[in-house]
């Protein structure tokens, strides 16, 4: 029969017809087995459990209850075995994790009227499985991390590595100072959570923006992890990413590395290895002049494990990848896996299917932890099949994966919310250029029809299939407002969810403006048009008013395949609508296109947000490396003054390499005065003669790294 278990066991071996589940069981082992595993077996068999009934035998390989099953026990960490059957049950780890493990798997296995006769052996691929919450924005909250570990225990995921940039205390300013008392309390509280759920609570610090290479702040560090410890953390990690400076010396940090694995993590007896973040974290970046990366794999205690996210800041991770990581740092690389995490494209959720990484890295990692969204329960998606993937690589199936996680985080809703995570997969345009499936399914449908219908001939079924989608869209997005089985989730894609109804909705009304224009219905078109456009206003309002942010503000769904889809048709039957009565009704407004050119390798791929009279660059999250000679360069498509530009490279020192110049024609080139305000920040304008281009370059002579916080130009 279908056994299903998440994470997907190695080996499952049915030995015969199921059982009818005992009415009680005695427990054997309880002494000497695992206390989080007692506890857990215990308060789920509750009342079942009894002094007569059939024997249930718990315990780690060596305790006597599980002695006769010794040689059936996995040798690998985390493994164990299992076996139900008529004369009794074994649920026996090779460590205490691994007897966790077993019971957990047990728990799926178990129905109130019968128990297959299965054996399992397994254990995992991956020897550290997990989280980093690792990302830019609002950290997630104390009630959602707590979520977050209890979900982690389920799916057999042993690590949670705590470091949000943006929490003061973990970054600049305040990595030296204490938490506060009530942060303080809840750490504690995390570091409990996390152990009854046999998940390694990680505590990382980010030093590098503001550190100096002295005793002082080596002392700071060391204080800092001992508060850390007193508050029961036993995993710590360093990161130095996003830096520049002198944080970013490679030899200052192996130092520092060194001795804190020396005279902090090897003197403790239960540390576990120090993990870092090195500032070349991506194959990208690496650069072999620098003697960064081989400085890290000569120098570095061979015990410190070393992060890495792979050929690019967000990427797949590939077998030939992690073995050139491998090479350059002399020991396997811990990924750092930068999905669902979505800080670069905020007004995305990303709910789509984990794949692209390779099933035969195994081998030459230690360690494989995903950067989640902002949105805790919405990364939940990813999260469940990454352990899925990281335990059982090879017999991982992504699809499969997708849908179980579905079922395990909105059992009541999961039809409605597989049409809503089908729709919200895609990042849209970004920096990184790492994109994502979205849509799949209805993809072949949108583009015969779209085609057939602008050759003047489609297919009535397309037609029919496209209305049907948008009818469960705008279903699903209704259903999921209401949902209450998972609030916290709905409370976080509530935004989404009501860009999506409007989008069900637009697409249905479009598709009746179709229909009606065809069968020259004035009436009915005019009134499907002006509803469309009201739609389209109701989005923009939604866009204004909910997750606003200075990186991507707004809400975006269906960005890739069923907004344009949706647009097209709107289009199309209006110009068509527009030449056979004579009139010129407008079509949906897209604000102006403003170009960007750029020989800065970083900012190539730049998405631009455009307003009615400004245009922002994203900024960047990570460190911007602009070489002697670079430039930036927004060309307007019409002639326009400059009563504003602002740009903040968050650069305490001196400026004088930017230049900031006009041109009406992008030969002739004016400088424009640029003046510095008190934040640093540099300030300018144009008001003479209108112009068309405008560019920032740096004329200086050496590269300059600088963060692209903030850079806009307002134009009249
Ligand atoms: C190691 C790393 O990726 N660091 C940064 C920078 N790169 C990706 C970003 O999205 C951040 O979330 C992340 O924290
Ligand atoms: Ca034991």
């Amino acid at each position: 029969q279908d056994i299903q278990v998440q994470p997907t066991p190695r080996q499952i071996t049915v030995k015969g017809e199921n059982m009818a589940t005992p009415v009680t069981f005695r427990l054997e082992g309880e002494r000497e087995a695992n206390p989080r595993a007692v506890k857990l077996l215990k308060t789920f068999l509750g009342d079942r459990l009894s002094s007569k009934g059939l024997p249930l035998y718990l315990g780690e390989k060596g305790d006597r209850a599980v002695q006769s099953r010794k040689r059936q026990i996995p040798e690998q960490p985390e493994g164990y075995y299992l076996e139900i059957n008529p004369k009794g049950i074994t649920l026996a780890g090779n460590d205490e994790r691994g007897t966790y493990y077993a019971v957990r798997t047990f728990m799926q296995l178990f129905r109130d009227n019968h128990l297959p006769q299965v054996e399992i052996r397994d254990y995992p691929d991956v020897r550290f499985r997990g989280v980093v919450e690792g990302f830019y924005g609002t950290p997630w909250s104390h009630e959602a991390r707590l979520r977050q570990l209890r979900f982690y225990g389920e799916n057999k995921l042993n690590t949670y590595i705590y470091g949000p940039k943006d929490d003061p205390y973990h970054s600049s300013p305040n990595w030296r100072k204490p938490y506060p008392a009530k942060d303080a309390a809840r750490i504690a509280e995390l570091v409990k959570v996390a152990n009854e759920n046999e998940v390694d609570f990680v505590w990382a610090i980010h030093p590098g923006l503001d550190i100096r290479w002295e005793t002082s702040d080596r002392d700071s560090l060391m204080a800092k992890f001992e508060h850390m410890y007193d508050l029961g953390v036993r995993s710590f990690a360093v990161f130095f990413d996003d830096i520049s400076g002198e944080g970013a010396k490679a030899d200052r940090q192996v130092e520092l590395l060194n001795y804190v694995d020396d005279h902090f993590v090897r003197v403790k007896p239960d540390v576990t290895p120090l993990i870092v973040c090195p500032t070349e974290y991506n194959k990208d970046w690496a650069r072999p002049e620098s003697g960064y990366l081989a400085t890290i794999g000569t120098k570095l205690n061979p015990s410190v494990e070393v992060m890495w996210t792979g050929d690019r800041v967000i990427s797949e991770i590939t077998r030939e990848g992690v073995e050139w990581i491998r090479e350059q740092i002399k020991r396997p690389s811990y990924i750092w896996w930068n999905f669902p995490v979505s800080d670069y494209v905020r007004d995305h959720v990303l709910l789509g299917e984990v794949y692209g990484n390779g099933k035969d890295i195994a081998g030459s990692i230690s360690g494989f932890v995903a950067n989640p969204m902002e949105w805790a329960e919405a990364s939940k998606l990813a999260i469940y099949c990454v352990a899925d993937y990281t335990w059982n690589m090879q017999s991982y199936d992504r699809s499969r994966s997708w849908h179980r996680a579905i079922r395990a985080i909105m059992p009541e809703n999961a039809e409605a919310f597989t049409v809503f995570a089908r729709h919200n997969s895609d990042l849209g345009e970004n920096v990184h250029r790492f994109r994502r499936e979205e849509s799949v399914e209805i993809l072949p449908v949108a583009e015969r029809f779209m085609k057939g219908y602008q050759e003047g001939r489609y297919d009535e079924r397309d037609f029919l299939a496209l209305q049907e989608e948008f009818e469960r869209v705008a279903e699903a997005a209704d259903l999921l407002l209401v949902d209450n089985e998972n609030e916290a989730l709905i409370e976080e894609i509530t935004p989404w969810l009501h860009q999506f109804k409007i989008l069900g909705d637009a697409g249905r009304e479009a598709l009746v403006m179709l229909k009606a224009e065809e069968r020259g219905d004035r009436e009915l078109f005019l009134r499907k048009y002006n509803h469309v456009k009201a739609l389209r206003k109701r989005s923009y309002e939604l866009e204004r008013q909910f997750n606003q942010n200075p990186y991507q503000p707004g809400v975006k769904t269906g960005t890739t395949v069923l907004q344009p889809l949706v647009l097209g048709i709107f289009t199309e039957a209006t110009e068509r609508f527009n030449r056979k009565n004579g009139m010129d009704l407008p079509l949906l407004a897209d604000y102006l296109p403003c170009k960007l050119t750029t020989n800065v390798p970083q900012l190539e791929h730049l998405p631009l947000q455009v307003y009615p009279n400004r245009v922002h660059l994203t900024p960047l999250l990570e460190v911007v490396k602009w070489p002697a000679g670079g430039y930036l360069q927004l060309e307007l498509d019409d002639l326009y003054r400059i009563p504003g530009t602002r740009m903040n490279f968050d650069v305490k020192g001196d400026l004088s390499w930017g230049v900031m110049e006009v041109s009406v024609d992008g030969e002739n080139w004016q400088v424009v005065t640029l003046t510095r305000d008190a934040r640093g920040r540099l300030n300018g304008k144009w008001e003479d003669t209108p112009v068309k281009f405008v560019r920032f370059t740096n004329s200086g002579k050496d590269e300059q790294q600088v963060y692209l916080r903030e850079f806009y130009v307002v134009f009249s």
